[in-house]
């Protein structure tokens, strides 16, 4: 198969779809890869790296579209990236469909087989090609809410670990999955005081076993949440509902009541994000302040880390790119039925339920959709 490596182009996003050592795998199993020039240039890896291991450098985006089946990339394509698909085109990346209605449109008008990162489900469940990401990201928020909290930035002036003989920071992290689990462990790594509410009870069980007595563990309920984000310094948002636009779980009427100087960090932005005041913003310039309450909502935290984040992404997405490339999409989707939930988007269908409920779409179930190709095709 034919495979194309655009650069990259959302605001400060220094990942890169492919790697060269994925190339080379991709290579080794027949394949043709173009990528355009400078896509690696944020990991470290520069047109020489991909030519050494037997890729043809291409000067624009364009030229990529045009000669690839399947394009790699990292975030969802933008505006300019929709406008040069095709529907013989199959796109793996991330998507985040629910709260993106514009993309949404495009997607579907493209009539391409679009394959979204964060919906493949895992053998030991969760979602293998979101976790690293959420891995990096949760990591991240911690240290975005610790400078939020500088003076400087807006916030209360509170060191989040504190020192000895004055009170650390109360970190409050919404949503113990992946990224809650990796914004604990930086927390109480600086020292915080450090909640997690949950509302799967096992989730909290498996926290609090990992943990010890050093994180507080609370059940989510309406009354937990108040009392809990009206204390905090740091509140993490690491809520998702798989597929589905973020709960919003902080109203607006709690932000006004939260302290001055305080921090919330969206990290479900992605999804739309779960406090009521979140609006998506850039690395260029990533907060803002609603009712003196410091608000961080970067929807490509792993892009400032491009190095970790890079490497960590093709260790989840090179197998099934792989597939992809090695038996084409119908055959690798329908073979596999942890990854054929990746299918978002399949020759103008929406085949994601939960995209297809937020947006108002019909649904049609994956299968259906690609046999009802292959049937066309026959
Ligand atoms: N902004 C960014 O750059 C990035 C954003 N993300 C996003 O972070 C979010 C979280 O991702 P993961 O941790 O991987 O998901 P996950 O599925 O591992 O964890 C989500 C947790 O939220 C909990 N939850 C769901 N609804 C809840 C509610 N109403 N109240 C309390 N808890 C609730 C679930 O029980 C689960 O434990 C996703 O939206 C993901 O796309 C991930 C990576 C990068
Ligand atoms: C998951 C996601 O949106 C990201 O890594 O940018
Ligand atoms: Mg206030």
């Amino acid at each position: 198969m034919r495979i194309g490596v655009p650069k990259e182009i959302k605001n400060h996003e220094y990942r890169v779809g492919l790697t060269p050592d994925s190339v080379r795998e991709m290579i080794a199993h027949g394949h043709d890869v173009w990528v355009e020039t400078q896509a690696g240039s944020g990991i470290g890896a520069d047109d020489a790296a991909y030519e050494a291991v037997g890729a043809t450098i291409l000067a624009t985006a364009r030229e990529v579209f045009d000669v690839a089946q399947m394009i790699v990339k990292v975030k969802e394509p933008q505006a300019v990236e929709r406008a040069m698909l095709r529907p013989d085109h199959i796109l793996f990346t991330y998507l985040h469909l629910a709260p993106d209605g514009d993309q949404t449109a495009d997607l579907v008008k493209s009539g391409a087989t679009c394959i979204a990162y964060e919906t493949v489900l895992g053998a030991r469940g969760g979602l293998p090609l979101l976790a690293p990401m959420s891995q990096v990201a949760g990591r991240l928020s911690v240290i975005a809410g610790a400078k939020a909290l500088e003076k400087e930035a807006g916030g209360s002036g509170v060191l989040i670990g504190g020192v000895p003989g004055v009170a650390a920071g109360k970190v409050v992290v919404i949503g113990g999955g992946v990224v809650g689990a990796h914004a604990i462990t930086m927390a109480l790594g600086l020292g915080a005081d450090v909640t997690v509410l949950d509302r799967t009870v096992d989730v909290l069980d498996d926290l609090s076993k990992t943990f010890g007595s050093s994180l507080r563990t609370v059940y989510s309920t309406k009354a937990a949440l108040e009392q809990y984000v009206l204390e905090a310094d740091v509140v993490v948002g690491a809520v998702l509902v798989a597929g589905a636009a973020a709960p919003k779980l902080v109203t607006a009427e709690m932000v006004k009541r939260m302290k001055p100087g305080s921090v919330l960090v969206d990290v479900a932005i992605d999804q739309g994000g779960c406090f009521e005041t979140s609006k998506a913003t850039t690395h260029s310039d990533p907060t803002y302040i609603v009712d003196e309450v410091v608000h961080y909502c970067v929807a490509n935290m792993p892009g400032a880390v491009p190095r970790t984040s890079t490497y960590a992404l093709n260790n989840a997405t090179l197998p099934f790119a792989l597939a992809l490339a090695d038996k084409g999409a119908e055959k690798a989707l329908l073979e596999d039925p942890l990854f054929l939930p990746g299918l978002n988007v399949h020759k103008g269908q929406i085949t994601c339920e939960a995209v297809a409920v937020a947006l108002g779409y019909d649904y049609v179930e994956p299968a259906t959709a690609l046999k009802a190709t292959n049937a066309a095709a026959a």
